[in-house]
């Protein structure tokens, strides 16, 4: 069920020229969402695209730690405000850069969280971007719907995980973005399996793998599987998401490099 307001697409600051915008999205949490934003980040910006990630994680945001960004990270201009820069370039606007400690809670009520994500839209001098990525908070919450409804999401990347719980889960996301007539471009299944260093054989830990019918549901293609990698979690969580290299993810860069450099107009729903 989805509330039934024709929604208003807000301006973007006049400075800005963003080309696509791209929704990392989850049914159910701690399926690598935010990882797989940066790392997407990360190759896009490699491949010579402007990218610029919106952490629209509001409460559970984990963009900056991913690139060693501290907190306090975000300045102000008589423009708006000026996103944070990783060392490889890319641009970083999360609730976490305005706190004064990382590990401070954001205890928000959904208002000032819708209110939050579209100032991270209209007023952060985003400056000219090939693409804007912008990883959203697990499920199909309030924070979700906003993003989905009042930026203009060209389309959407839906990340699971093998276990039969996160399949379910994520066909209500799927659901939720037919309602909305937001393109699905394609499915990653994470912890797919584990390379065993001895035997180099591939383990299926968490079972067998859901995504079959997640992309027959969602009518978009399985873009990549991604092992359990305690190398990539360890550099990701050290702040040195820069350093991985995933040649997993070519597909879905490819994808996400297809989309036309058009904004889509208001959708009504
Ligand atoms: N394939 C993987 N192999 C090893 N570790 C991983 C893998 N994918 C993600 N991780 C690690 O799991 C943790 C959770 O990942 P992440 O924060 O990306 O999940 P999420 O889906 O965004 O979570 P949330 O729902 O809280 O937003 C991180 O420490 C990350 O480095």
């Amino acid at each position: 069920m989805i509330a039934s307001a024709t929604p208003q697409l807000p301006k973007l600051n006049a400075f800005n020229q963003v080309q696509r915008v791209i929704a990392v999205m989850s049914g159910k949490g701690g399926v690598g969402k935010s990882s797989l934003t940066a790392l997407l980040a990360v190759e896009l910006t490699r491949r010579g695209w402007k990218t610029g990630i919106l952490d629209a994680d509001l409460t559970g945001p984990s963009i900056p730690h991913f690139f060693g960004l501290p907190a306090g990270g975000l300045r102000g201009s008589e423009q708006g405000i000026l996103p944070a820069t990783t060392r490889q370039g890319i641009r970083v606007v999360s609730t976490n850069l305005l706190l004064p400690e990382a590990d401070q809670p954001v205890i928000w009520r959904g208002a000032l969280i819708s209110a939050t994500i579209q100032q991270f839209w209209t007023q952060v001098l985003w400056g000219k971007l090939d693409v804007l990525l912008v990883d959203l908070p697990p499920g199909t919450s309030d924070a979700a719907l906003t993003v989905l409804r009042t930026l203009p999401v060209n389309g959407v990347v839906l990340v699971t995980a093998p276990q039969g719980l996160s399949a379910l889960v994520v066909r209500k996301a799927v659901h939720m973005l037919q309602t909305l007539h937001i393109p699905i471009l394609g499915v990653v299944e994470n912890y797919s399996y584990f390379r065993c260093p001895a035997d180099g054989g591939e383990y299926a830990v968490f079972g067998a793998s859901h995504a079959p019918e997640i992309c027959e549901a969602a009518g978009a293609p399985l873009l990549a599987r991604l092992p359990i990698d305690p190398q990539w979690c360890e550099r990701c969580d050290s702040g040195r998401a820069e350093e991985v290299h995933l040649p997993e993810l070519s597909a879905v860069v490819e994808r996400i490099q297809q989309v036309e450099a058009v904004r889509t107009p208001p959708r009504p729903v």
